[in-house]
């Protein structure tokens, strides 16, 4: 296990409390019920992640019961949240970051239309195109596997690997997705709950119509690389009713010179 060192340590609240507050989005988008779905994400640069305790109301979720535990899964003992047993799908997010090195966050729900696509075993065609844009094609279907060892991972890992959905519909399960990080996995949760969604409605008021493949690679070449605000942007000015007065800015000069912060990054795809 990696070394806690004071830098690793501050690596570790940071995604503690990221991976606690993502937990809220799941509620706000209507992704779960109960206790229904879990978010986990990786410590950078090390074999660590965080992952939600199981059976615990999302609204008594904060930094600390979060548990830390190491890439094959076990509980790091005498940590924060330790005391109490991890998400039941705890395996399936170690699996995913084992064998998937690039993927900093995993996200499990069971939202109504995703895993109604999973109960039919049944991938979620790419005609729309905000599917092109985020998925980059259909939503693929993974085998059925219970939880209990490394069936649902390795089910998610075979599926996943080499694809650009960031989403599986597990058979007769649920969705799982992945991300750069935990954030991005929620998006991939949220996006992939819409489209299912839409689709769905769709094929009820009939056929639905394929997308030239030429333009799914180029709607998601550009939602991926382009979408959104470079990394660069210049924060939003105030307008001109909202210019502060010369009192406001003498208020808000610091009595210290801070380092100056790095450009806002901007919200990316
Ligand atoms: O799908 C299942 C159980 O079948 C679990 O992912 C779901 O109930 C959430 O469990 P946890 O509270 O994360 O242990």
């Amino acid at each position: 296990m990696s070394e806690l060192t004071p830098e690793l340590d501050i690596a570790i609240d940071r995604v503690r409390s990221e991976v606690a507050e993502l937990h809220a989005e799941l509620v706000r988008y209507g992704l779960v019920v109960w206790t229904g779905g879990n978010i986990s994400g990786r410590v950078p640069g090390s074999d660590l992640f965080v992952i939600k305790p199981s059976g615990v109301l999302y609204d008594e979720l904060d930094a600390t019961s979060m548990i830390l535990c190491t890439l094959d899964g076990t509980v790091v003992e005498g940590t924060p949240g330790s005391h109490r047993s991890p998400s039941s799908d705890t395996a399936a997010h170690a699996f995913v970051y084992r064998n998937m090195p690039e993927v900093g966050g995993v996200v499990h729900t069971h939202s109504t239309y995703a895993t109604a696509w999973a109960a039919r075993g049944e991938e979620i065609p790419c005609v729309i195109t905000a599917m092109a844009d985020e998925f980059g094609g259909p939503i693929p279907v993974g085998p059925f596997a219970i939880i209990g060892d490394d069936s649902i991972g390795r089910g998610i890992v075979e599926t996943l690997t080499g694809h650009r959905s960031r989403a599986v519909l597990m058979a007769n399960h649920g969705p799982f997705t992945i991300g750069r990080d935990a954030r991005d996995a929620v998006k991939a949760a949220v996006m992939l709950e819409d489209v299912a969604r839409t689709v769905d409605i769709a094929r009820v008021g009939g056929d639905l119509v394929p997308m030239p493949q030429e333009a799914i690679d180029a709607l998601f070449a550009r939602y991926q690389n382009v979408y959104g605000q470079s990394a660069g942007a210049a924060p939003a000015q105030p307008t001109s009713s909202q210019q502060p007065t010369a009192a406001q800015d003498a208020a808000e000069q610091p009595t210290h010179q801070t380092p100056s912060q790095p450009a806002q990054q901007g919200a990316t795809a």
